[in-house]
């Protein structure tokens, strides 16, 4: 089984994957750290030289080839990859996938990302707490169509990672 990780940038996809696949002994993938090694670029690097529309097809050619797999997978993936092409349909339709929303309210989301903007090149120009709340409120109204179309979905604000696992394996099984 493939269990897929979506939700907006710092809801904790990548850090809870691990936990989660370790827990579950399953393996690990991040989307954002394939492309990386794929691509030989970071995120960012991708996103200034060669632009985000190419960023958006490498992301959607990988998602169709790692969701062919039939090994036990966590697979968390970027931020915006549920928001392009038709890759939310493609999670929704693959063979023994299971899709989890990590469901974040706007604060949760804007203090962690003010701190750790950096690597982010859609929000790294935010320099405000208050300017971030304010972009990630029309993002998420941009966004939270396809990412509710998740299977299950888990509210992550004001919780432990482990607590968070825990939420996800009684939703799972
Ligand atoms: N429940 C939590 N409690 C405390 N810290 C958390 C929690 N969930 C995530 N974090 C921390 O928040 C930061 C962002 O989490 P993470 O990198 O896993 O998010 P992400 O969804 O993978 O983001 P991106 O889309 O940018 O890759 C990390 O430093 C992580 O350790
Ligand atoms: O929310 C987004 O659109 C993104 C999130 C990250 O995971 C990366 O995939 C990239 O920075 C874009
Ligand atoms: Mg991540």
């Amino acid at each position: 089984m493939i269990i897929v990780l979506i939700g907006y940038m710092a809801s904790g996809k990548t850090s809870l994957g691990k936990k989660l696949a370790e827990k579950l002994n399953y393996d690990f993938i991040d989307l954002d750290d394939f492309i990386e090694e794929k691509e030989k670029s970071s995120v960012s690097e991708v996103f200034k030289t060669k632009g985000e529309i190419y960023f958006r097809k490498q992301e959607s050619f990988y998602l169709k080839e790692l969701l062919k797999d039939n090994s036990n997978i966590i697979l968390s993936v970027g931020g915006g990859t549920p928001c392009y092409s038709n890759n939310m349909e493609l999670i929704l339709n693959a063979d023994d996938v299971t899709s989890i929303y990590l469901k974040a309210s706007i604060s949760t989301l804007a203090s962690k990302l003010i701190k750790k903007k950096a690597k982010r090149p859609l929000i790294a120009h935010i320099e405000t707490e208050e300017a971030m709340e304010e972009f990630i409120g029309k993002h998420l109204f941009e966004r939270i169509p396809f990412y509710s179309q998740a299977e299950i979905k888990v509210i992550v604000d004001n919780k432990t990672k482990d607590d968070i696992v825990e939420d996800i394996i009684l939703e799972l099984f």
